[in-house]
């Protein structure tokens, strides 16, 4: 059985549905900071069985050993983790305690149970400002703000574990470059609690006429539009690397590395044209000043994850926004509802 910690989340739900789908046992531990209970139904709409889902913290040793020795865990998705980049700056400390200390009280739990196989959750904000692209897994690595500290502190943390008890850990450091959309059935996607801070979120609030205008962050980039480039990779595409990455542990130890992305920059206008065309709505949007810390351009070399893993991106962007607009104008507009309703 697989413990998947923050299961409930936006990458956690799609994987889980994606292992249902492969008959992989699993048992979700997640606190629900970031997501809502009821995601926990809606998968079983799509799967046929709600999810076995515990609730509670990854910093909690006293539950996790009980986790331990109750369930027949042998492997670990740990999704866990705080993830907005201007709060990190504002909490570092809770941003440190969650991230970093979770993962070491899991790590510790985990070995203490005899079970030594992650694939862990990690992101291309660890290469920084990269020198050159597309981005490879033995680039230099940097961080420019607490949450980017953090996934490099739980990689070295991870790489560490792995050089302490040689031959005996399996873990897989996936760096995910932009995850978008959502799953086909539209029942479940990302579902931002507060303003979206990420483009693709923001841009379906807009076309939903939840918001009046986009933000373009600066058109003066080196790009062919001049607006900053990104490399969207499909959630059920992540989903189904986190599947290839589980199977590669099961044939290898040791510590492995990958790019999880499709390798085809998309530029902030390209993408606003192709949700346009998904929803059939416009999507007005203004030229502002650039986002501070943002780089121009980053997309992915993902040859390495094919080789190893045999695992490619096979959704495009037009299929992208097509998901993310069914979830934004059906399940996610009646959750926002609700949650307004419940407010008053
Ligand atoms: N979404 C992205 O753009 C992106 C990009 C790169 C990497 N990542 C990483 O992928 C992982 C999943 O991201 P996501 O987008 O699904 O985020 P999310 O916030 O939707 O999901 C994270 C889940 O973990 C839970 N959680 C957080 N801290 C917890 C704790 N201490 N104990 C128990 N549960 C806890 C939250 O309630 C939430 O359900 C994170 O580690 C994130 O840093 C995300
Ligand atoms: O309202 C918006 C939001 C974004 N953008 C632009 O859209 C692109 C994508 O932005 P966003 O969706 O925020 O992604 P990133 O800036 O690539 O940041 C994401 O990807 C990084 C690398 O994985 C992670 O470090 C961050 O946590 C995660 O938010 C960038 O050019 C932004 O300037 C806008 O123009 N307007």
């Amino acid at each position: 059985m697989i413990l998947i910690t923050g299961g409930a989340g936006f990458i956690g739900s799609h994987t889980c549905v994606a292992l249902a789908a492969c008959s992989e046992p699993f048992l979700i531990l997640d606190h629900f900071g970031n997501s809502r209970r009821s995601v926990l139904e809606r998968m079983g709409r799509i799967t046929g069985m709600v999810p076995p889902c515990i609730e509670g913290d990854i910093r909690d040793a006293g539950l996790l050993r009980r986790i331990f020795a109750q369930y027949p865990i042998t492997e670990v998705i740990h999704f866990a983790a705080l993830k907005s980049v201007g709060e990190s700056v504002r909490e570092a400390l809770r941003y440190y305690d969650n991230n970093i200390a979770g993962t070491v009280t899991l790590l510790q739990a985990m070995r203490a149970a005899n079970v030594r196989s992650m694939v862990f959750s990690s992101s291309a904000t660890v290469y920084g400002d990269p020198a050159s692209l597309p981005i490879r897994e033995d680039f230099p690595l940097s961080a420019t703000n607490p949450y980017g500290q953090t996934k490099l502190m739980m990689e070295q943390v991870l790489a560490d574990t792995s050089a302490s008890e040689p031959g005996q850990w399996r873990i897989a450091r996936l760096r995910y470059f932009n995850p978008v959309g959502a799953h086909e059935s539209g029942l479940i996607g990302e579902d931002p609690q507060d303003v979206p801070n990420n483009l693709m979120p923001y841009v379906a609030q807009v076309a939903a006429g939840q918001r009046p205008c986009l933000s373009v962050f600066g058109n003066d980039y080196p790009t062919p539009d001049g607006t900053g480039t990104r490399d969207y990779i499909h959630v059920m595409d992540l989903a189904a690397g986190h599947v290839a990455a589980l199977r590669y542990l099961r044939q290898n130890m040791g510590l492995l590395t990958v790019n999880l992305g499709t390798g085809r920059p998309v530029s902030v206008l390209e993408m606003v044209r192709s949700f346009e065309k998904a929803s059939g709505r416009p999507v007005p949007y203004a030229v502002v000043a650039r986002r501070p810390g943002d780089v121009a351009q980053c997309w992915a070399d993902p040859g390495l994850a094919e080789r190893l893993l045999g695992w490619k991106a096979e959704l495009d962007v037009d299929r992208m926004c097509a998901d993310a607009w069914r979830w934004q104008n059906g399940m996610a507009r009646s959750l926002l509802e609700e949650s307004a309703l419940a407010a008053h």
